[in-house]
């Protein structure tokens, strides 16, 4: 059950006791979004990101959703990748594969992972074109403002840095604003080489989802969620704003232990005993 939710200029906070809770109910968001997803549109194109938030979705692989959720319409892909191969430890898709893929009755042809086999840039610049076949055949939405892809939901987990996808701080590919998905070659945090949606693509989804979770994060989720600074205008995770869509940030309450929404609530709760 969630601890405290309400909505700020950054979008919905909800806060969660326990990184446990965190999973339980945002597996039922996601299942949520895949239903009114299918029944919309027909379909429910997901883009996934590495890290924490993989094993924050297991609850998905159990009762009641390995039943309910209608998987064969569901169309996976990546926000932002490692250039390896796809059997290596750092890979996103083998992570996700691991862990909820493998686990789940999905068609193996609507997993969308990187071509391994290629260059960062000829792997960016071939998913964006197989990408733009799926936004012609309307498999996953257009944007009604650019001709961007509207996903249905974007996953993103948040380094301690800001980082969301391969989106780090002061990197030149923040102002990207052609291209759906671009590389670098230099990321701060191995593997150097990674592929990943361009902000215009994460501000263009339906729903944005960041999940973040433990005491690590809370000081840069205070920067990111609190207007506190001007330093804090260069954290990706503060350029996230879907203009036509939801954003909610899934939290545990270590991660929310600093944001003034937080801090609030504790002092509410405290007055009233
Ligand atoms: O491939 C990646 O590295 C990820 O997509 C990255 O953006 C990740 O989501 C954050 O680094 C948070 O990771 P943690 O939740 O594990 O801290």
């Amino acid at each position: 059950m969630s601890r405290s939710g309400c909505h700020t200029e950054r979008g919905e906070l909800r806060i969660y006791e326990s990184s446990d809770e965190v999973a339980t109910e945002l597996a039922d968001y996601i299942a949520e979004l895949s239903e009114v997803s299918v029944k919309e549109r027909g379909f429910f194109a997901i883009a996934l990101s590495g890290g924490s938030l993989i094993s924050l979705m297991r609850k998905l692989c159990g009762a009641p959703y390995n039943k309910t959720v209608d998987w064969t319409k569901w169309y996976i892909f990546w926000a932002d990748e490692r250039v390896v191969p796809k059997n290596h430890a750092d890979s996103n898709y083998k992570l996700a594969k691991d862990c909820l893929l493998s686990k789940v009755p999905l068609i193996p042809s609507h997993v969308y992972s990187i071509n391994d086999s290629l260059s960062a840039e000829e792997a960016a610049s071939e998913y964006e074109f197989v990408l733009r076949q799926l936004v012609k055949t309307r498999t996953v939405g257009v944007s009604e403002i650019n001709d961007c892809p509207k996903f249905d939901l974007i996953l993103l987990g948040m380094g301690p840095d800001g980082h969301v996808a391969s989106l780090f701080p002061n990197h030149m590919i923040l102002e990207e604003e052609d291209e759906w998905v671009t590389y670098i070659t230099d990321s701060p945090e191995p593997p150097p080489e990674r592929l990943t949606f361009t902000l215009p693509v994460i501000n263009s989804a339906s729903n944005v989802a960041v999940v973040v979770t433990g005491i690590g994060k809370a000081e840069t989720l205070h920067l990111v969620i609190d207007d506190v600074g001007p330093d804090c205008s260069v954290l990706p995770a503060r350029m996230v704003n879907p203009g036509n869509g939801n954003l909610v940030w899934f939290l545990d309450k270590l991660a929310a232990s600093e944001l003034e929404a937080f801090k609030c609530t504790e002092q509410e709760g405290k007055s009233r005993k």
